[in-house]
């Protein structure tokens, strides 16, 4: 019989989650990780998926997207959820674990397995033959960043995140908001929300003196040009942003007939229409402070947001050009990308991809059918926003509700929706774990 081997560079959430789905599928892993000989500037262990900054793995209830994404990996047999299942401490309704033993439980195991060879080295060169599953995560080292960017192309390749909030559109209160674009060119693209002065004003005096997240040491090399945080544009003067992201020309507000003082444009986010992007509002905000300050903005007093806004050093690829829903790349179909570099975002997003791109490297070492997970499913559903969103402004993603196909049923309240979104999803994914036979590729 040949021996089947696949190559994992990263031990982090994803590599670790990757090499246990393909090592229980009975193939060869040589899994790099460069620590200790070689350390990310946010990494302090030498263990496998060292947890960087919280210890929590957000909500635990499976009405909340990412507590369904954790129950579906339990079903997936994931090495992650389980090392959390086996450590968590109390933390109310999340999912929070002592980040020592979580960490060492998966070190160990992953040490003890016999078909799993660890090579404590930095890799500078992707592989040129085999199949290779690149985890290197957020951080990835600079020789490595190097490689990457020469197989996917220079400008598919991005070192730091500067990401506008993205609302979901039911949220939104549409008889305040108008669709148009800017001088009635083209389709009517845009959401507006139209400020008056006294709008404006209350708005401008929280956006200034509202509480900014610390910039870590290592991110303050970061380059804002042509990319300020809102808050920095705003403090330049009272009027600056009037004649920047909020300019009104070219739009009149259908309520009122006039021009608007100030307008915050909102960009479609996803192929379905169903999220929203605040544009040219990247900011350092705190995220508590995000959701108070833009509730000012007439239209989004009620906004759900389903990301805030961040400016922090980020290493993500453009997957949607770049990668199929398998996490194969398009155009190398024997490398594989996982975690967040991927353009997810969060400790279990990234495991989570690390678990699709472990099980579709198992199958394609044994020549079988590559896996695309239901739509319905939270790993489904995620794998179709990384792949199918704009590239214009690729932006990592956590996972929610916004990203699901919706119900055909309408339900109001909001937990009652996440309880039928789960649901359907876990019923969705049994049957195909059963016809696809995932267990025994
Ligand atoms: C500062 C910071 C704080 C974060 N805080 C949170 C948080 O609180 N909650 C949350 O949900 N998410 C957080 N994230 C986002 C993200 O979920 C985590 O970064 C997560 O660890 C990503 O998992 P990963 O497997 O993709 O990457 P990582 O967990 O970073 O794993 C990548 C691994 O690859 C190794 N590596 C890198 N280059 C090489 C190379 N050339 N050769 C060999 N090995 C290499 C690294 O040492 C590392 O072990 C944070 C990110 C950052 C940067």
């Amino acid at each position: 019989m040949t021996e089947h081997r696949v190559t994992v560079i990263g031990a982090g959430l994803a590599g670790s989650e990757a090499a246990w789905q393909l090592a229980r599928r009975g193939i060869h892993v040589d899994l790099y990780e460069m620590r200790p000989q070689k350390y990310p500037p946010a990494h302090h262990t030498a263990y496998f998926s060292e947890l960087v900054c919280s210890n929590s793995l957000r909500a635990a209830a499976i009405e909340n997207a990412v507590g369904l994404l954790k129950e579906e990996m339990r079903q997936l047999d994931s090495l992650i959820i389980s090392a959390a299942d086996n450590h968590k401490v109390p933390a109310g309704g999340a999912l929070a674990v002592d980040r020592e033993g979580f960490s060492r439980y998966i070190t160990e195991t992953l040490e003890d397995h016999p078909l799993i060879d660890i090579h404590r080295e930095e890799v500078t060169k992707i592989p040129e033959k085999g199949i290779v599953i690149v985890a290197s995560g957020p951080l990835t080292s600079e020789s490595l960043s190097h490689e990457i960017a020469k197989v996917t192309g220079e400008q598919y390749l991005y070192f730091y995140d500067a990401a506008a909030p993205i609302v979901t559109l039911e949220s939104l209160d549409m008889t305040k908001v108008f669709r148009a674009s800017r001088y009635g060119k083209g389709e009517e693209a845009y959401l507006n929300c139209p400020m008056d002065q006294d709008e404006y004003e209350k708005f401008y005096d929280a956006l200034i003196h509202a509480e900014r997240a610390p910039i870590k040491e290592f991110e303050k090399q970061v380059h804002f040009e042509g990319c300020m945080p809102v808050e920095v544009l705003a403090s330049r003067g009272k009027d600056t942003l009037l004649y920047g992201p909020l300019k009104p020309v070219g739009l009149t507000d259908p309520r009122t007939g006039k021009r608007p003082h100030g307008v915050v444009q909102l960009r479609q986010d996803n192929a379905e229409g169903t999220l929203f992007n605040l544009v040219g509002f990247q900011t350092n905000l705190k995220w508590g402070e995000q959701k108070r300050v833009f509730s000012f903005i007439p239209g989004l007093e009620d906004a759900e947001f389903v990301r805030y806004g961040v400016m922090h050093r980020n290493t993500y690829i453009t997957s949607p050009v770049l990668l199929q829903p398998t996490l194969q790349m398009k155009e190398h179909p024997r490398i594989f990308f996982a975690g967040q570099i991927t353009g997810v975002e969060g400790y279990v997003e990234s495991a989570a991809a690390g678990l699709i791109a472990g099980i579709n490297a198992a199958a394609l070492a044994k020549q079988k059918d590559l896996l695309i997970f239901p739509k319905e499913t939270a790993h489904g559903a995620l794998m179709h926003y990384i792949t199918t969103a704009s590239t214009k402004n690729f932006q990592p993603m956590n996972v929610t509700f916004g990203l699901f196909p919706e119900l055909t049923v309408r339900l109001k309240g909001k937990r009652e929706r996440g309880r039928a979104q789960a649901e359907r999803a876990l019923e969705i994914l049994k049957e195909w774990i059963e016809k696809e036979k995932i267990c025994d590729i």
